[in-house]
């Protein structure tokens, strides 16, 4: 088997490539591991190299070393390949896809575990043609989080300030606009402040909008949470960065399904694992795609035993 290192030198607070590539040979030499390292030259590079590796048909494992926006290039250039698995070797700033791994998210730090680790299937959510492996949003916490993007240009502003410096410009704005949804049929309209689909259960940091999501059950977790006041938004976002959205029916609806479908009143910006696409029609479906992600032996992204898979109230269809 191959196993292709894709390194994001602007992933993180500073290009630790070559501190990785030695890293690569000190640990899988010794091993006799045959492992290649690439280092990206632009964005969408790593969708590139992953496909291209996919493609010649040989088994190979596919590290992201980077973010959740590498992962996800990655996850874009590798599935639908059988040939082909994908995993993080982590060395972004969030990493929000592995929190769902709980305690064992520590041990993708550790490139044995993933060299020697196994395979799972996992779903996919097609958002108007990329896929998405963690969590797609449109939103204010899609212009709060992909507006940061604009401040961190400035000197002197670090990723703190830069979140702080978004909040309050959206915090200004406004919080709801206008959506049209569709939930596999079912139509909502009105002012939403954000609307979410998961097919895993972090992002943003460590925000948990749904303590459900498995990525590998083939269904989706969708939250429509309703336009809210300044006076409302610090209560809403403690409960929904907690994984507690379900404690405030009144304000958020959550449905499990496979697709929904957001017109927006012009043209928005949507996060897709943390990555930007601005569009005023969003189509989120789970994909006929899956890729193989590896995971260490015994790891789970099974919720902790304790949550339930239903949401209470919801219609069996
Ligand atoms: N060579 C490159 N030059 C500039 N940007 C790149 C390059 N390679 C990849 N990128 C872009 O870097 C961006 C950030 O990557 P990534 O999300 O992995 O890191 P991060 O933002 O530090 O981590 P996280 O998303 O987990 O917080 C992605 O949008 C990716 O497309």
């Amino acid at each position: 088997m191959k196993h292709l290192f894709v390194l994001n030198p602007s992933a993180g607070q500073y290009d630790r490539s070559q501190e990785m590539i030695a890293r690569l040979a000190d640990t899988l030499d010794p091993l006799g591991v045959a492992w290649e390292a690439r280092v990206t030259d632009y964005p969408g590079h790593a969708v590139e190299l992953a496909r291209a590796a996919a493609e010649t048909g040989e088994s190979v494992r596919i590290y992201a070393c980077g973010g959740d926006g590498t992962l996800n290039e990655v996850v874009n250039g590798a599935a639908g390949y059988p040939n082909a698995a994908v995993t993080q070797y982590p060395c972004g700033s969030g990493n929000d896809f592995l929190r769902l791994f709980g305690q064992d998210r520590g041990r993708f730090y550790d490139l044995k575990e993933l060299v020697y680790g196994d395979q799972a299937a996992a779903d996919l959510m097609d958002c108007n043609g990329r896929l998405s492996l963690n969590i797609c949003s449109v939103g204010f916490d899609a212009r709060i989080g992909l507006g940061m993007a604009q401040f961190r240009r400035y000197p002197m502003v670090s990723g703190p300030m830069a979140y702080q410096l978004s909040l309050v410009k959206n915090l200004i704005a406004g919080i709801a606009r206008p959506y049209e949804v569709e939930v596999d049929g079912e139509t909502f309209a009105g002012d939403f402040s954000l609307l979410c689909a998961c097919n895993g259960r972090y992002y943003g940091g460590g925000f948990h909008p749904s303590p459900r999501a498995v990525p590998d059950d083939g269904v989706l977790e969708f939250l429509l949470v309703k336009g809210v006041s300044r006076l409302t938004v610090a209560r809403l976002v403690k409960l929904y960065a907690a994984g507690r959205a379900e404690e405030i029916p009144e304000l958020v609806i959550l449905r499990r399904g496979r697709s929904m479908k957001v017109r927006c009143d012009r043209l928005s910006m949507v996060n897709v694992d943390g990555e930007r696409l601005d569009t005023d029609e969003l189509s989120i479906a789970l994909s006929a795609k899956k890729v193989n992600f590896v995971i260490p032996r015994g790891a789970s992204w099974a919720p902790a035993s304790g949550v339930k898979n239903e949401i209470s109230g919801e219609k069996k269809r």
